[in-house]
């Protein structure tokens, strides 16, 4: 084992410039390839532990040679093979007791294990997945019970900082959290009524205590503590208690461990405003805190004075978006910060949250034209960022004129470009009215279709996308390179699409899909054809463990330039007797998915999107598309973090939907698909988007959402996901007939839909096929007890 770094303990400096995370994924998306070449078996676990420290070291070289430095901790250590909140489960031994074999002797947990705690294992179902926060991240959610096993078991991240201290690279550990931990857990099963993951805070700080010990034998100067939980005032526990926890983990950790035992401690709460947990944080022994003044105000001045003894980290470029900072703004912030602390301030200057939501580096957008490219800061761009903006507060505004005026310009130029402001758009959406918004009521639509669609009890659906075969995504890569012209790709597509319906009528769904195989991405895909959207070739993003996304640049206004996906779906129909169903992405989802305008209100924006998706709604149905599904798995997400700005939000999103949907008439039966989050909050805007039918994520929780449905009174069709497609696990018949019948307890049959939880396109065909097979005969056996 590498020996520890000797550093000088008494005084913690810390960096004038730092980011509080960087892309996991590797600017060649290397965490990807390496790791589904390990699980597809076509490497060995050594090639896997190779592969990750070669890109942790690349990693950190690059930020180096961007101008980070290593000595005083501005390099943080970030990484994580999966995901960072499953490394925290493991790093505390707390895994479910279905998995307990998978913790050896020592308490560490091997790369099989630990996939199969991400992944599942073919017997056990994987931690569930969900979003991080308001973002399309998503982590794995820890099951803490009262006996579930918490101790400082698997020291891997200490590892990982002795190994790159080899290299003589001394980085920042960041760490979730012991409050975010528990917060974002939930009750192991079989715990007692009652029974809050936060019971279990004493064990969980005397892990973290022994964790940030070993970081202090190692040597760090510095461990990064995450506590974003903090900005939320939603949790299912009350403020005072959140708080009360707080106070008590920076007592033990800050307090009671006392340096030179432990490193300096770097608080950070990115995604929004700490309130009235900053004072608890001033008072505390922790060296430093990270307040995200992206989102958040500049704390009041009593507030600011009492945190004079610590580093104060201004996070002043937003880790949200790709838009260049308005670096005098963010300048003049960091002076008002650090005059309100006074005399003796040290304020250090880093991005609002950690960079993973961005790509690595806007200069590889070669196409994205010379207009738009000088106005966009990816993580790389932003690193430069926060280290112009130390130095004009270290030297004064006067030495960083000339960045300042350039980022001052490029900022200016985008909002000239022409089609950033459009009448045609303004005029559409001033000109909406109520009545543009409502449909017929529900009762009356429901006997059209039911006469029109002539279904069976129980029907039996998919969510959109099958399959993404690797013969459709090198199609696509050949029609980029001009290897193969549109027609050869269309002939591909069609193919596909009359292999998926042929596949669809032997399986005996009820209602088919055509499978969104022309589609790289759910949102890329519309985001490519409509104007005031512009998609990058490199700009991947991590979604969750390997998977990867490139969100759009929405920088215009929005409008449809053509069909979008009427072709496609009316070719599908043709092929076929049964009902086939279209599916588009909705506004908000759109909006979620993409990097939004800062330059007008996101409300504004979802009308615009949702008029484009109206017109395509409009001529699916004019070609005699009955069935058209909105898909809105974002819904959730966008669900403002703090109480008081929800209304407002769900207001805009649930009247985007309606603006796009509402042009469907009575016997055009409209669906929308959810997914991936905890809808209790949500229950009435779901109700008020009065979707016909709608379909939500439901296998991994085992149906806990329908008796909150019921309770909220919603009375129209609704198809509860019987099988997690997250997983390569296939279900059995008798597992989806299960859910059925327990879903049937809280849902009358003539109401209840059958599918998936989501699409199917990270499946294989083999698995898919396998699954659908047990799913319809499933719906069968329960169809015939009724
Ligand atoms: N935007 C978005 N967010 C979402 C979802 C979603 O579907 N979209 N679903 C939920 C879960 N998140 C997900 C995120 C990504 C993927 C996913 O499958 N991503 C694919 C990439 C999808 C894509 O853009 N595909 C392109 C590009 C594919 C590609 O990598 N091509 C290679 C070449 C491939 C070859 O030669 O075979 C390359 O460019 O290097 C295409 O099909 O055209 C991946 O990581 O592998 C799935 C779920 C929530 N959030
Ligand atoms: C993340 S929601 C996905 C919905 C989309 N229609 C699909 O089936 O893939
Ligand atoms: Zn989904």
């Amino acid at each position: 084992m590498p020996s520890p770094v000797t550093v000088d303990r008494t005084v913690p400096y810390f960096p004038g410039a730092t980011v509080l995370g960087y892309p996991r994924i590797g600017p060649g998306r290397q965490l990807k390839k390496a790791l589904e070449a390990f699980w597809s078996g076509r490497s060995e676990v050594d090639d896997l532990q190779v592969s990750l420290e070669k890109l942790r070291m690349e990693t950190r070289r690059h930020l180096a040679d961007l101008g980070l430095t290593f000595d005083d901790g501005a390099i943080p250590l970030d990484f994580s093979p999966y995901d960072h909140v499953l490394d925290a489960a493991v790093m505390l031994g707390a895994v479910p007791e279905r998995f307990a074999h998978v913790v050896d002797a020592a308490g560490r947990v091997g790369p099989d294990g630990y996939f199969a705690l991400a992944r599942g294992d073919g017997e056990r179902a994987p931690l569930e997945l969900t979003k991080w926060f308001d973002s399309n991240y998503h982590y794995l959610v820890p099951e803490i019970g009262p006996g579930t096993p918490i101790r400082f078991a698997d020291d891997r991240l200490v590892r990982d900082f002795l190994q790159a201290a080899a290299d003589g690279d001394t980085v920042r550990p960041v760490v979730v959290g012991p409050l975010t931990f528990l917060l974002l857990s939930k009750p192991a099963e079989g715990s007692p009524k009652g029974f809050h993951p936060l019971d279990r805070l004493d064990d969980v700080l005397a892990a973290y205590a022994d964790l940030l010990r070993a970081f202090g034998d190692a040597g760090a100067p510095w461990v990064q503590l995450d506590e974003p939980a903090l900005v939320v005032d939603t949790w299912d526990v009350p403020r005072e208690r959140v708080l009360a926890a707080l106070s008590r983990g920076l007592e033990t950790l800050a307090g009671d461990l006392a340096r030179p035992a432990r490193p300096a401690l770097f608080l950070a709460a990115p995604y929004g405003d700490l309130g009235d947990a900053l004072p608890l944080v001033a008072d505390s022994h922790v060296e430093a805190v990270g307040l995200d003044l992206v989102r958040g105000p500049l704390p009041r001045p009593e507030v600011l004075r009492r945190l004079a003894g610590k580093v104060v980290v201004g996070g002043v470029v937003d880790g949200r978006n790709v838009w260049r900072t308005d670096l005098e703004r963010a300048l003049d912030l960091l002076q008002r910060l650090s005059d309100g602390i006074g005399e003796g301030a040290r304020v250090g200057v880093s991005t609002s949250c950690s960079l993973l939501h961005v790509p690595h580096d806007a200069s590889r957008e070669r196409r994205l034209g010379l207009s738009l490219r000088p106005a966009l800061a990816f993580a790389d761009q932003k690193v430069e960022e926060v280290q112009i903006l130390a130095r004009g507060l270290a030297l004064g505004a006067g030495s960083v004129r000339a960045e300042l005026a350039a980022a001052g310009q490029a900022r200016d130029a985008r909002t000239r470009l022409p089609g950033v402001r459009r009448d045609d758009v303004a005029a559409r959406v001033a000109a909406l009215t109520e009545p543009d918004l409502a449909r017929a009521p529900y009762e009356e639509r429901s006997a059209a279709q039911a006469a029109t669609l002539r279904l069976p009890a129980l029907p039996t659906t998919t969510i959109g996308s099958f399959p993404q075969t690797a013969e459709l995504r090198r199609a696509r890569v050949a029609l980029k390179k001009h290897d193969l012209d549109r027609e050869g790709y269309e002939r591909v597509v069609r193919e596909e699409i009359a292999r998926v319906v042929r596949l669809q009528e032997e399986l005996g769904l009820d209602v088919l899909v055509h499978g969104e195989p022309e589609r790289n991405d759910m949102v890329q895909f519309f985001a490519e054809q409509l104007d005031g959207f512009a998609v990058t070739d490199h700009g991947w993003v991590q979604s969750y463990g390997s998977r990867c996304t490139r969100p759009p640049i929405l920088w215009g206004d929005v409008a449809r330039r053509a069909p979008m996906t009427l072709p496609w779906t009316a070719y599908a129909a043709s092929l076929t007797d049964r009902p086939v169903k279209a599916v588009v992405t909705g506004p908000v989802t759109m909006l979620a998915w993409s990097f939004v305008r800062d330059d007008q209100p996101l409300a504004e924006t979802a009308q615009q999107v949702a008029l484009a998706l109206r017109d395509e709604i409009a001529d699916l149905q004019d070609a005699g598309i009955r069935i058209v599904q909105v898909d809105e798995p974002a819904l959730r997400e966008l669900l403002p973090l703090r109480r008081a700005d929800r209304e407002e939000y769900l207001a805009w999103a649930v009247r985007a939907f309606r603006v796009a949907t509402a042009v469907a008439g009575r016997d055009t039966q409209v669906h929308t698909h959810l997914c991936y989050s905890e809808f209790g909050d949500i229950l009435d805007a779901i109700d008020a988007m009065d979707a016909d039918v709608t379909s939500i994520e439901a296998a991994r929780s085992r149906m806990e959402i329908l008796p909150g449905l019921r309770a909220a009174g919603f009375c129209r069709g609704v198809g509860p996901g019987v099988y997690d497609i997250h997983s390569p696990r296939v279900p059995t018949t008798e597992e989806v007939a299960g859910l059925l019948t327990a879903a049937l307890a809280a849902v009358p049959a003539g109401q209840l839909w059958v599918n998936p939880d989501c699409g199917l396109k990270t499946r294989s065909f083999e698995e898919a096929t396998a699954a659908l097979t047990n799913l319809v005969q499933a719906a069968r056996a329960v169809r015939a007890t009724l």
